[in-house]
């Protein structure tokens, strides 16, 4: 198997800089600037229909912005986008793997495309750095969803990008699919590779990135490490118990400093908390207050990730 590191020659991959993408009269992506930098995992994380495709695709240069500017490796789209198009691989939500064909055959055709030099060698290559040598036979249409997204992965990968963009790469896989290809994809960031993905799982974006861009209704919220992502969204801490209790124990913790806010739920109570407060702080005083019949700490999610930017300007 080879890795490749890639010479330092400056540390952004991609630069946006206020670019707008209007479809008819719809503004998709409005003024957007941020910069995702060279070997890390840049994720665009956004509910359905937030922009996460259009920008992706904005990168590759099939999307072409209607305002702004786009440069990948500091070579401007879309005037470089040919010269680019070979240092860029792309998977999209779509696997669109030829069912009939085989493992092999499928990266064969595609390396055929791509004129891969050495393609035989390459596509072992490739199916050994996502663990599906052992599928190399096998045809598409056998594969389960988790598989086919990583031959996917695996036939973006032949002509050696620099720089590879997923849309949604677990979208559909099951939790262990997920887990490996979450493991592949952190590989190919320590060989070098520098790696976008968009995602709509909060979990994904901060188990997977270096750096996560928040996107809804085209706009950039924030553009920050999920460190920081979720020490803004905090925890949620539900406590399960009659609604009279639930009660006593919201006023018991009113302006209490760590709660984000309390919400009432069918068994009880959802208590958001900052990232500066330990859930244990506020279970202890719960029970001061109240018998409850159970508790569970959870992270937030990406309906509190944006109440929270809402919250705290950023
Ligand atoms: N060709 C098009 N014509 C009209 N509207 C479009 C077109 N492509 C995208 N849109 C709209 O632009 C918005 C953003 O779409 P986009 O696919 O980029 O979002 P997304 O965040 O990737 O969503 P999802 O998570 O569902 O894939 C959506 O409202 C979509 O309907």
């Amino acid at each position: 198997m080879s890795t490749r590191i890639q010479p330092f020659k400056g540390a952004d991959a991609v630069h946006f800089d206020a670019v707008t993408c209007q479809i008819g009269t719809r503004t998709i992506l409005d003024r957007i600037s941020l910069t995702m930098k060279r070997g890390a995992i840049t994720g665009v994380l956004g509910p359905n229909g937030a922009g996460k495709t259009t920008l992706l695709s904005s990168i590759t240069g099939l999307r072409r912005p209607s305002a702004g500017t786009i440069t990948v490796f500091n070579e401007n789209l879309p005037e470089r986008s040919n010269k680019l198009r070979q240092r860029i691989g792309v998977v999209f939500q779509e696997t669109a793997l030829y069912d009939e064909l085989t493992t092999f055959e499928n990266l064969s055709f595609a390396a055929s495309l791509y004129t891969v030099a050495r393609p035989k060698d390459r596509i072992a290559e490739v199916l050994e750095l996502l663990s599906l040598s052992d599928r190399t036979h096998e045809r598409a249409r056998n594969l389960s969803g988790g598989l086919r997204r990583r031959v996917a992965i695996a036939r973006a990968l032949l002509h050696a990008p620099d720089l590879l963009i997923i849309d949604e790469p677990t979208l559909g896989v099951d939790v262990e699919a997920r887990h490996a290809i979450w493991s592949h994809l952190r590989f190919l960031k320590a060989s070098g590779t520098t790696v976008v993905v968009s995602t709509n799982y909060l979990d994904e974006a901060l188990a997977l990135c270096d750096t996560v861009a928040v996107l809804r209704t085209g706009q950039l919220l924030t553009c920050e490490t999920p460190d920081k992502l979720v020490a803004r969204a905090g925890s949620c801490l539900d406590v399960e118990c009659e609604e009279q209790t639930g009660e006593t124990i919201t006023q018991a913790l009113t302006g209490q400093h760590g709660i984000l806010r309390i919400a009432q739920t069918p068994s009880g109570l959802s208590i958001f908390l900052n990232g500066k407060i330990v859930p244990d702080e506020i279970m202890r005083m719960v029970l001061q207050s109240a018998t409850v019949s159970g508790f569970r700490v959870r992270g937030a999610d990406l309906a509190e990730v944006f109440r929270s930017l809402e919250e705290v300007p950023s």
